[in-house]
């Protein structure tokens, strides 16, 4: 079977986030279950750069405004198509947003052209490639399933995976005939969002199958506030929403065999960390010290909670922990974070970047990773502390509470927990849910089994994508029945 999967990041060729991992890791995992992708990404300059066997499929002198070319290719051992633009496309940096941190005005246009080429792929102009079903991510290929609708296709069949709400893509409506829409797109049962055009609303409105991240966050989404909304079309969409918990690449996060990390170790070599923790310490220029390190790995957000972490600094150093925090995002989160580690020299640690090497050294070395978000579709980064024995300490919404099992009586005597939940997201809860932690921690036969449990996890994409090669084929089987 063939997937055209069409998204805007890719790991490890252009990531912003977690959206990159989710498209990176599919493609090799669903080759496990008979499932073939090759996946459509913007011609970023770090794209083009890495893409090796390139053979020019089409050539457009106006495609969006621009000159382009649909380019196929390999690159970090996935099936390409690449749409190179160098008009939308060839800006260095954040895919997004400029050196001002402001989105790019002609996003709407950029991303229209991605999803219009997704268009043209699924509907067989370049054969004899014709996949099975075309995978849409996020926002900014959500448009692919309304081109498919309004282009009168009911094939291929069409999937779109959510991997965050908030960010929807809304535009002037005075785009439509741009973007290559017909006039009575423009209707509430079509593109129409609250004035204007809504990209996800659209892939919402017309895939066959809308799933995200994870069951819990698939329900909340229902909901008036998480729905954001959305939520009366997400309710409308009935069975055809599920929701799919990410794995992750245990390739690339191994911690026995982790380039980035001090010292590599096992279950059963759970010692080994310390070394890690010294390196940790070192690099974020802490106190040394026995006691409980937490790790936070964010974009600084009001999504990821973070405001609340900084009023709980305080009381989180003086119950004895030390915390290291790898972020990036808006200037107020960061500039407060700076002032708190200012103000407790030694006990926080900032770096005020990205760093996917530090982002392991700080899963194999940190003793928790504090992940109080908000709202948290699916959430990679406590799936990462698991398989490192760093243990999540994260909110009870989403990803988060389908993924840790919290370690309350129950789980302990069985033997299952494999971290902590809080809830609600407030400065109260998560100065609780750290007592409970230091009085875990302290416990060191007890978090040492809390560890080795949730290393024993199977984390693994090749298990996940069982689910995505499942919905699939129900799509395809449907046709040929
Ligand atoms: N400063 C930094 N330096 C280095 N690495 C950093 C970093 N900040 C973040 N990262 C990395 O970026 C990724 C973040 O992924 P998440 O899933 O936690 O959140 P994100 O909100 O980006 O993803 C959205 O999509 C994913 C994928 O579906 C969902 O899991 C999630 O809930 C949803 O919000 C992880 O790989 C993490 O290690």
């Amino acid at each position: 079977m063939q997937v055209l999967a069409v998204a805007s990041e890719i790991f490890p060729l252009i990531k912003t986030g977690g959206l990159a991992d989710v498209v990176g890791g599919l493609p090799p995992a669903l080759a496990h279950h008979g499932v073939e992708v090759r996946t459509l990404v913007p011609g970023y300059p770090s794209v083009l750069r890495a893409l090796e066997g390139t053979t020019v499929v089409a050539e457009y002198g106006y495609f969006f405004g621009a000159f382009c070319k649909l380019l196929s290719g390999r690159a970090a051992g996935l099936d390409l198509f690449v749409l190179e633009a160098p008009q939308l496309f060839w800006r260095e940096g954040n895919p997004y947003s400029g050196p001002d941190g402001q989105p790019w005005p002609d996003n709407s246009v950029r991303f229209a052209a991605l999803a219009h080429m997704a268009y043209l792929i699924a509907r067989g102009d370049f054969g004899p490639y014709v996949p099975d079903v075309l995978h849409a991510h996020d926002w900014q290929a959500a448009l692919a399933p309304a081109y498919l609708h309004y282009g009168g296709r009911s094939r291929p069949r069409s999937v779109l995976t959510i991997h965050n709400l908030a960010f929807q893509g809304q535009f002037s409506r005075d785009l439509l005939y741009a973007i290559g829409l017909p006039g009575d797109a423009y209707s509430l049962d079509g593109v129409e969002y609250y004035g204007g055009i809504g990209y996800l609303k659209s892939g919402i409105r017309f895939a066959d199958r809308v799933t995200t991240v994870s069951p819990r966050y698939a329900a909340e989404i229902c909901q008036p506030g998480a729905g954001m909304g959305l939520d009366g079309l997400l309710r409308q969409k009935g069975l055809a929403l599920s929701g799919i918990v990410n794995g992750i690449d245990v390739d690339t996060w191994n911690p026995a065999d982790d380039p980035a990390l001090a010292a590599t170790y096992t279950a059963d070599t759970l010692e080994l960390r310390a070394r890690n923790k010294a390196a940790l310490e070192g690099r974020f220029a802490l106190v040394p010290g026995d006691g409980p390190l937490i790790g936070l790995i964010t974009r600084l957000s009001w999504q990821k909670g973070m405001d609340i972490v900084i009023e709980a600094l305080p009381s989180i150093i003086a119950a004895g922990c030390r915390v290291v925090v790898l972020g990036t995002g808006d200037a107020p989160l960061e500039a407060a974070l700076a002032k708190a580690s200012a103000a407790h020299p030694g006990q926080i640690g900032v770096f005020a970047g990205y760093d996917e090497n530090l982002a392991h050294l700080v899963q194999g070395g940190a003793d928790a990773i504090l992940v109080p978000s908000r709202f948290e579709p699916c959430g990679l980064t406590q799936l990462y502390g698991l398989r490192y024995g760093c243990l999540p300490i994260v909110s009870r919404v989403g990803g988060l509470f389908d993924t840790v099992i919290d370690a309350n009586a129950a789980a302990r005597e069985q033997g299952v927990a494999t971290g902590i939940q809080f809830e609600p997201v407030t400065r109260e809860a998560l100065e609780a849910a750290i007592e409970r932690f230091v009085a875990l921690y302290a416990d060191a036969p007890a978090w040492r089994a809390m560890q080795r449990q949730a290393m024993s996890l199977d984390l693994s994409w090749t298990r996940r994508a069982g689910a995505y090669a499942a919905l699939f084929r129900s799509l395809v089987e449907v046709d040929s029945a």
